[in-house]
């Protein structure tokens, strides 16, 4: 079973779990091999009307009804979903685990799972929703080549996928990329208030920025330049763009990504230790 003929399982119905499953179904992911579980009604309603995929309240219940299960609740639930599939799931050891909580490690999902459990960790971001995700993923030695190749075509649907080392490497693409949406939100939003600030309605100033935002990514991708080269292009000697830059520089952007970056690095680290 290499293709999209897996029943999969998400547990919790969460943003991630949303943007995974509309990406999926978008791509072409059989919806009625999709089942979601979540303690409330209202994500679940919305996710069997939207995208028609199975729901139910009851973890174990979809658990036990797919080849593969993806932990997909907060790291500090992750202890006790995990002791209740182990009670209520009788061949865990048969499925596919996969996990895209942040920090913790497959050593300590061993620890709530059974020692004969195998599993691949994910880092997708939200972009998925829109086919634009970008996942990182690493599997224990007992994954076979036919489990890889079905996960990464099942996030290949939603996105980019990269396989990294280890784990060490995932809590980093986890930083970088996983977390990396709320930095460019963050950008995004302080470029609108800028604009805003000068006169412009937000509507407007939203426009302008995310158009923009668009742009210089499709560029980035088209483009076999390095990334400061082509914010050279943009900068003309005695220009306008050359001022706007200079602000950057003088308030030292490269640091503050590298502050950004390590500070999620290390909590990741510590969810690891906490969860
Ligand atoms: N949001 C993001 O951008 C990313 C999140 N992640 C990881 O994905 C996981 C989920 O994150 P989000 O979707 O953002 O969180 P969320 O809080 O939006 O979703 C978690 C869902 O789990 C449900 N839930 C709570 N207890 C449950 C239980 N006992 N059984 C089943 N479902 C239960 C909640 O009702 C909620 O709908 C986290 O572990 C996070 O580290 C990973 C990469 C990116
Ligand atoms: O903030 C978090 O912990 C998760 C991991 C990456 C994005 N959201």
């Amino acid at each position: 079973m290499t293709t999209q003929t897996r029943k999969i399982a998400f547990i919790g119905a969460g943003n991630m779990t949303q943007s995974i499953v509309g990406g999926m179904v978008s791509s072409g992911y059989p919806s009625d091999h999709i089942f979601v579980s979540n303690p409330s009604a209202g994500k679940l309603e919305k996710m069997a009307q939207s995208l028609n995929v199975h729901t139910s309240h009851d973890n174990a219940e979809i658990a036990n009804a797919a080849d593969v299960i993806v932990l997909a609740v907060k790291p500090q639930l992750m202890a006790d979903v995990c002791a209740a599939l182990t009670e209520q799931v009788s061949n865990l050891a048969d499925k596919l685990i996969v996990t895209i909580a942040a920090g913790i490690r497959i050593e300590k999902y061993r620890s709530y799972l059974g020692d004969t459990i195998r599993m691949v960790r994910v880092m997708p971001n939200t972009p998925s929703l829109v086919g634009k995700g970008m996942s990182g993923l690493v599997a224990d030695d007992r994954v076979s080549d036919d489990d890889k190749a079905y996960i990464t075509e099942a996030f290949d649907g939603v996105g980019e996928t990269l396989w990294v080392a280890d784990e060490d490497e995932l809590d980093i693409l986890g930083a970088v990329a996983g977390s990396g949406p709320a930095y460019f939100f963050e950008f995004m939003a302080s470029l609108q208030k800028a604009a805003v600030n000068l006169g412009f309605d937000r509507e407007k100033a939203r426009a302008m920025v995310q158009q923009t935002a668009l742009g210089a990514a499709e560029m980035a991708i088209a483009s076999e330049l390095e990334l400061e080269d082509l914010r050279k292009q943009v900068t003309s000697k005695g220009g306008s763009t050359a001022k706007g830059v200079e602000q950057y520089q003088a308030h030292d952007l490269d640091k503050t990504s590298d502050d950004a970056v390590k500070a999620a690095v290390k909590r990741n680290q510590e969810m690891a230790k906490l969860f």
